[in-house]
């Protein structure tokens, strides 16, 4: 076929989800996978975990890496108070105008940045007049989860108390990042077990605070 899978995501999201309603998108994106074809969403039921995380750090600053199409993006934006700032790394540029589009006709407004985050991390302050981040959500290459959060560190974006909530610890795995997290004095970990997106496999995030 023609299309991406996620612009057969859009397509869906556009014919049967209400504009300005996340709640009908998010459910229109995970009605779509889980019928008729699988995506690398977080899903709804680790979606639960990470409304939850977000709920309660209430966060004013997020980041999110790996937007992908945009179904994390749309969960946590859709819980964040008028004022608080949602930016997403996105280094595909198809799959950055796929979320857009899905975040658009959810109703929200967030800021997707196209690029790689060894480029962009460095960036933030001085781009977008950021101080540190509140909450960070950790969802793109399992390979680069490690060496992304040290970037974080190194560029002073994160502050005592500020939440990191990383997706697939388990399956397809990070293990050099959970190692780190689990044994650094630096943080305090801790681990919610789930089911990956759409299946009955075993999966589950890690929610590490930083100390300082
Ligand atoms: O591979 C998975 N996710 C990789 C996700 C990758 C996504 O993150 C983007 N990205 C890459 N680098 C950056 C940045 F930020 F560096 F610029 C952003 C990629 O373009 C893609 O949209 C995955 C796989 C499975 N699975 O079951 O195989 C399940 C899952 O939930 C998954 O998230
Ligand atoms: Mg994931």
């Amino acid at each position: 076929s023609g299309t991406s899978r996620p612009v057969r995501i859009l397509h869906h999201v556009q014919k049967v989800a209400q504009y300005g309603d996340a709640q009908s998108v998010l459910s229109a994106v995970d009605s779509y996978c889980s019928k008729i074809e699988w995506a690398m969403n977080v899903g709804d039921l680790k979606g639960q975990i990470l409304d939850a995380v977000v709920l309660e750090t209430r966060p004013h600053y997020v980041l999110e890496l790996g937007t992908y199409c945009g179904y994390s993006t749309v969960r946590i934006a859709r819980l964040l108070p008028p004022g608080a700032r949602l930016f997403s790394i996105e280094m595909n540029p198809q799959y950055a105008q796929v979320a857009r589009e899905i975040i658009q006709h959810a109703g929200l407004d967030v800021d997707i940045l196209v690029g790689c985050t060894s480029d962009l991390i460095p960036q933030l302050k001085k781009k977008l007049d950021i101080e540190k981040f509140d909450f960070v959500f950790i969802d793109h290459w399992k390979v680069s989860y490690l060496r992304d959060t040290k970037l974080l560190e190194e560029c002073d974006l994160l502050r005592p108390g500020s939440v990191l909530l990383a997706d697939n610890v388990t399956c397809p795995g990070a293990p050099d990042y959970l190692h780190y997290m689990r044994t650094s004095p630096r943080y305090e970990s801790q681990y919610f077990p789930s089911r990956l997106e759409y299946l009955q496999v075993e999966d589950g995030m890690e929610k590490s605070v930083f100390l300082a």
